[in-house]
């Protein structure tokens, strides 16, 4: 299988700069004419598929709004990882699941094994317990053309206190992150496979990005506050592999199919600009 940093490289250059995320908050689904209830989470799943699906590069469904509804509500994002394949746009599950390694390789073949019921493209997952505790993950992405996007610098104002500390060879926590990920991704043609997770919310890094050689991804836009511009002053120079990703700014704009494409073609809109690409 091609490597997922070249699937999405191609998926960017195809489809545009852009990851919608897939989070159905109850506020929304009552905004949408929903039920709060298995039946409301599948009517909004689907909705956001067939009108997104073959349009947007990266959908990136967020487990803890389906983890609500118990195992009925797994089984629409099963549902939904598969219809999503279906329909062409890499499915990143946003789950930023870390744990010792020998429980991190049963996460992994729960997402990144392709026999697996919720197997996708890509996870999100949490560096705090070392970065080398992730490795069954970074295997088995390797293995089968899969992604693992790591947090680094989050958007929510709480990371900063964790990911900006300084650690003892005087790099900060983030940096130290960064630097793990480019040796993971050293030599990797046209991208790495192994992304870090740079909140556009962050302001300056005060990191060094310019050897990652992966997808930046960059949540935080709209909802939380940041705009396209942002992304300038975040990333620097370090541009070419930002992956912008918007959920409530996005999914606000449902459940009509033709108001939710016009949302996400705002959005590529402003990010190509951003990030000045034609
Ligand atoms: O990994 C993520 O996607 C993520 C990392 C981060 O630093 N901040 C962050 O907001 N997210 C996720 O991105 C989505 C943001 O949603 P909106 O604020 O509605 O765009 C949520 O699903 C968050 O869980």
């Amino acid at each position: 299988m091609e490597s997922f940093g070249a699937r999405l490289h191609r998926a960017v250059r195809e489809r545009g700069p852009l990851c919608v995320g897939i989070d159905p908050h109850p506020a929304l689904l009552a905004r949408w004419g929903l039920t709060d209830d298995v039946d409301g989470l599948d009517r909004f799943a689907r909705t956001v598929v067939d009108a997104l699906g073959d349009r947007v590069a990266v959908v990136k469904p967020q487990s803890a709004f389906f983890e609500r509804f118990g195992s009925h509500g797994v089984a629409v994002l099963e549902s939904t990882i598969r219809q999503l394949r279906d329909r062409g746009s890499l499915v990143l599950l946003d789950v930023k699941r870390g744990d010792i390694g020998s429980t991190v390789h049963a996460y992994a073949s729960a997402y990144l094994e392709p026999s697996s019921p919720m197997y996708v493209d890509a996870v999100t997952a949490s560096p705090f317990l070392g970065v080398g505790s992730l490795t069954p993950m970074f295997e088995l992405a390797a293995e089968h053309g899969g992604g693992v996007f790591v947090l680094a610098l989050t958007s929510n104002p709480e990371g900063a206190t964790v990911q900006r500390a300084t650690t003892a060879d005087g790099r900060t926590v983030a940096q130290a992150v960064i630097d793990e990920i480019a040796q993971l991704n050293a030599g990797a043609e046209p991208l790495g496979s192994i992304g870090a997770v740079i909140g556009a919310t962050v302001g300056e890094t005060g990191c060094d990005l310019s050897a990652i050689n992966g997808p930046l991804l960059a949540p935080g836009l709209g909802a939380q506050g940041a705009t396209a511009a942002d992304l300038r002053v975040v990333f620097g120079t370090n541009l070419s592999a930002v992956l912008p990703s918007y959920s409530r700014e996005v999914l606000g704009a449902g459940p009509d199919a033709e108001a939710l494409r016009a949302a996400a073609d705002r959005a590529v809109a402003d990010c190509r600009a951003a990030l000045a690409m034609s």
